[in-house]
Formats: structure tokens, C-alpha cells, sequence
């Protein structure tokens, strides 16, 4: 209803500026001869008031005294001719305001065309504003008096105002292409990418597994030997797993040997001798372990006949030094005093 309403307005609106444009409101326009009285234009419309106030609402009369009220309280045209009081002139310098003009046409419009036209015609005024009072009873609420004080603005016309969505429609659509990112073609990461260290920036150049990744060759520092055919990791660990192989050397007797520095000194893989070699204060075999070495024989014979603790630590402190040697343990490192003790206590028994 409020739509229809404001609808109803603009076209009112509309109508009154095609009907009387703004250039014609400064015109002055010749008041006819007939116009109304002014002293009964204004003085009727309050004394009317007066009455209703006073006598209360009117009771029914015949129609034709009605519209004889009524024409008194209405500025109609009258036999009078005296001239325009200057009441009239009010209207005008209202309308000289460019502002009025532009912001509210249709508030002098009204009494513009009840003037000039509807004034001077009979008959229907009963519902016409009355210019010159400032309490028109018959007025409707929006209808503007010609008294400044008393002018109630229209309210504006309904502009619909446009959506962010109907901007976003009229400008021109700005379409992007979905960002296509290179783990989502990619397969899901596998559970051995979590044991992986951090992408490198060749890798994440590429957008899939498949492709192929760079490969930049530098001087490795390693040391690591080509083995023999047989001798892998697995060989050794085949190995190992049979108790039945004597992993300790043929010459070494059954047990846990006590065996002092000199004696492991005398072990030195040369000659015919396995080499011997004490960590953390146990002394293993290491001649059986030489051709799986993956540092190569040469390497691991740096630590024969001595402790290579410090060797070992310093090249490969993550490889499970037991765990690949435990089958080779000779015995335990003991110092030659305490050896000689121990030998004096067994002779005594
Ligand atoms: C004591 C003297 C030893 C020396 C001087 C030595 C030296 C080396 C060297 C130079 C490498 C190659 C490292 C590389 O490629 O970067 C190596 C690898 C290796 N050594 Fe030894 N080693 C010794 C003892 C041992 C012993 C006693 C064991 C076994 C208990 C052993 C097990 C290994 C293993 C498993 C590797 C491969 C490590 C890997 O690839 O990460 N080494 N060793």
C-alpha cells in the first residue's frame, strides 16, 4: 500500500510539473477580477471553526446549505473588484526561492493552479484548500497553505535505491577463474611425505608428483663404497640372525673374555689376526663385518685394535652400533692391573 501511495504522489507530481512547469511559477500571473474577497476568504474559514468548536459537530443540513457555507469559506471568484489584497503576494515570494523551485515543485504548484483555474471554476471546492486560512478544516493534511509558517514538505519521492547485489549486477562482472592450486591436482600426500623434511623450493615449483622434479648433482662428502655382491645390509643381517656362525673369530673361546689394552692392541686385522676394537667398554670383533662395511674396509680398520668410539661417534652417531655388531661381542675392556688382580685371585682358588 505505501508503494502504491508514493506511486500515486510521483504521478500527482509529475502531472503538476507537465501541467504547470517552474518556468511559469515566477510568471506573475494576472489575478482574474473576479477573485475572491479577502475579507471573506479569511474570515469565514475561522469563524466556521469558531462555530463547529463551539456548537459542536453540524447537524445535517440540506445540501444546498452546505455548499452555501462552503463557498463562503472557499475563495471563489466574487462580483467584488476590488484589488488583490497582499496576502496575495505571499505565494509569490515563496515561489521566487530557486530552492523551492527545485527541491519541493509541487508544494506552489497547488495553490498556482487553485488560483488560476480552479478558483475561477464553480462548484467543486468544497474539497479545495483555502489559501488565505491557516486552519483549513477540508484541507487534506498535505496540502500546503499559502502561509510560509504552515508549509508541511511532501515527502520525498519514493527513488529506490539500488541494492549492493543490482550494483554488483550492473557493473561490469569482474569473473576471475577459480584458483587452481597445485595440491589440489596433485595425489593426497602420502604417509611418507609426513617423515619428509620441509619442501625445498624446486619441489614446490611443481604443481604435481608427477612431474619431474630437478635434480642438482654436488659433491657429496660421502665415503660410502660400492659393496660386493652379497654383502648388503640384509646379507649382514642374514648373517647375523644364525647363532650357528661364529661371528666372535675360530681362536676365541666360549664366554664373555676380560681383555686389557695390550691384548686388543695385539688385535689389529693384520697378519692373519682379526681385528678387535672396544666401545663403550666392550670389545668386538669387527673382521667379520669389514666386506659389509658400508664405509668400506679400510675405514672401519681404523678403529682396530683401540677404542673407536670418537671415530664412530664422529662419522655415524645414528647407526645402532649393537644392534648390527652384537653377534661379534668378545668380551669386556678391563685395565691391566685388574687383569693381573683377577689372575692372581684364580690361581689362589
Ligand atoms: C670405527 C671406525 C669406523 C669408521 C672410520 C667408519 C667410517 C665410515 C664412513 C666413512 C662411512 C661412510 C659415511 C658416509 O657415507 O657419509 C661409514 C658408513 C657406515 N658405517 Fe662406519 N665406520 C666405522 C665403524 C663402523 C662400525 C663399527 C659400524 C657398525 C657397527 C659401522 C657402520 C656403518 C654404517 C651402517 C654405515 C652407513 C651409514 C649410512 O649410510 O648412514 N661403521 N662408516
Amino acid at each position: 500500500m505505501g508503494w502504491v501511495g508514493a506511486g500515486v504522489l510521483v504521478a500527482t507530481t509529475v502531472y503538476f510539473l507537465y501541467r504547470y512547469p517552474p518556468r511559469s511559477w515566477n510568471e506573475p500571473r494576472p489575478l482574474p477580477p473576479p477573485e475572491l474577497k479577502p475579507e471573506a476568504a479569511v474570515t469565514t474559514p475561522i469563524s466556521d471553526e469558531s462555530v463547529r468548536e463551539k456548537h459542536g459537530p453540524r447537524p445535517s443540513t440540506p445540501t444546498i446549505e452546505t455548499e452555501q457555507e462552503d463557498s463562503q469559506s472557499t475563495p471563489k471568484a466574487s462580483a467584488s473588484s476590488a484589488p488583490p489584497p497582499p496576502v496575495f503576494t505571499v505565494p509569490t515570494l515563496n515561489l521566487d526561492s530557486g530552492e523551492n523551485e527545485t527541491s519541493n515543485p509541487t508544494m506552489p504548484s497547488i495553490p498556482q493552479f487553485l488560483r488560476g483555474g480552479q478558483s475561477t471554476a464553480s462548484g467543486r471546492d468544497n474539497a479545495a484548500p483555502k489559501p488565505q486560512s491557516s486552519q483549513p478544516p477540508l484541507a487534506p493534511p498535505r496540502q500546503p497553505s499559502t502561509t510560509g509558517g504552515s508549509l508541511m514538505p511532501p515527502p520525498p519521492p519514493p527513488v529506490p535505491k539500488p541494492r549492493p547485489a543490482q550494483k554488483n549486477s550492473l557493473a561490469p562482472p569482474t569473473l576471475q577463474p577459480p584458483r587452481l592450486s597445485g595440491s589440489s591436482l596433485g595425489p593426497p600426500p602420502s604417509a611418507a611425505s609426513s617423515q619428509r623434511g620441509p619442501p625445498t623450493s624446486s619441489s614446490r615449483l611443481s604443481s604435481s608428483t608427477l612431474a619431474p622434479t630437478p635434480v642438482t648433482l654436488k659433491k657429496s662428502n660421502s665415503k660410502k663404497v660400492i659393496l660386493e655382491p652379497g654383502f648388503s645390509p640384509l646379507d649382514w643381517a642374514a648373517l647375523t640372525s644364525n647363532p650357528n656362525n661364529n661371528l666372535r673369530g675360530k681362536d676365541v673361546p666360549p664366554g664373555l673374555l676380560r681383555v686389557t689394552p695390550s691384548m686388543l692392541k695385539e688385535q689389529h686385522g693384520r697378519k692373519g689376526r682379526d681385528a678387535w676394537t672396544s666401545y663403550h667398554g666392550k670389545v668386538y670383533n669387527i673382521s667379520p663385518y669389514a666386506p659389509y662395511h658400508p664405509g668400506g674396509k679400510g675405514e672401519l680398520l681404523r678403529g682396530a685394535g683401540k677404542d673407536s668410539a670418537r671415530l664412530f661417534q664422529e662419522i655415524h652417531p645414528w647407526v645402532n652400533w649393537e644392534g648390527i655388531l652384537g653377534e661379534c661381542l668378545i668380551g669386556i675392556l678391563v685395565s691391566e692391573s685388574d687383569l693381573h688382580v683377577e689372575n692372581a685371585l684364580d690361581a689362589m682358588d
